[in-house]
């Protein structure tokens, strides 16, 4: 049986209010599937992020990643996981190979190892010819790639992003896109990209994870969430099972 790279059953969190910011939220990422975490501000896209790298802890339910539990066996789950954060984290002052060396070192790479894991990820997102460029030289879809770079050189069977085409214009977030697609085609790499842009989503390849208001409000591939609800395109699905009414009423009314 295929393992799934990533693994949320039952998750549930708190911040202390009366609102819950995740209700038992529960979905799996498979290998090679680029799957659109999608929602509107204040989903809780960013505290399933940070449950799900372990940055939090849940007040219920548990995440896997490739069969670890990110609380129970943290080393062996992050091995598997790369993630791309909202905000870039690059040194601008470092050149973009003084960034990956430095990173694949955290990791325990080898110097020499290291140096072609990073000419092979360069030159895969189109970037080796940049290699001794300072990041501050380079325009926000070249680091943003810089960063996907990074975030897998320790070669993580699933790579998190989110909202990783803020503040890029369209021809960027294409080719990023273009890209991220890729490594789930050719390497089997498993893709959760959160995202509030509905035209990022391909329906013909992607899966779809709809989060409104702490819960899942649809799983599945694009063509299969627009069977449930009954609408032509992801984007229509969107507005349906994130309307202001109550899900119940949406579907009473239908
Ligand atoms: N540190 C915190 N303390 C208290 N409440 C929080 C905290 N962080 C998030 N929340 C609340 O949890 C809920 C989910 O927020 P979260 O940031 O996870 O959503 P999001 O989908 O990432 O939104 P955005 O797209 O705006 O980043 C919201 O109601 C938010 O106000």
């Amino acid at each position: 049986m295929t393992v799934p790279a990533l693994d949320v059953e039952g998750l549930r969190h708190s911040y202390g209010g009366n609102r819950l910011a995740l209700e038992d939220v529960g979905f799996r990422v498979m290998p090679g599937a680029f799957t659109c975490l999608l929602g509107p501000n204040g989903a809780g896209k960013s505290t399933l992020f940070a449950l799900a790298t372990g940055l939090l802890r849940p007040t219920a339910g548990r995440v896997h990643i490739h069969g670890h539990d990110i609380m129970q066996a943290p080393g062996d789950a992050l091995a598997h996981l790369g993630v791309v954060f909202q905000q870039p984290t690059l040194d601008l002052d470092l050149t973009v190979v003084q960034n990956l060396r430095y990173f694949a070192a955290l990791h325990g790479i080898g110097r020499r190892e290291a140096d072609r894991r990073i000419e092979a990820e360069l030159t895969r997102l189109s970037l080796f010819e940049r290699r001794a460029e300072k990041v501050r030289a380079l325009n926000g879809g070249h680091r943003r790639r810089v960063e996907i770079a990074r975030a897998l050189l320790h070669r993580p069977t699933l790579l998190l992003l989110d909202e990783p085409t803020v503040g890029l214009d369209i021809p960027a977030r294409r080719t990023l896109i273009r890209h991220v697609h890729a490594l789930c085609a050719e390497d089997g790499i498993a893709v959760l990209w959160a995202t509030h842009l509905i035209d990022e989503i391909d329906p013909t390849t992607d899966h779809v994870v709809v989060l409104h208001r702490g819960r899942v409000r649809a799983n599945g591939p694009v063509a299969a969430v627009n069977e449930e609800t009954g609408c032509a395109t992801v984007a229509e699905s969107f507005d349906r099972l994130t309307a202001a009414r109550p899900i119940a009423e949406v579907e009473t009314a239908a």
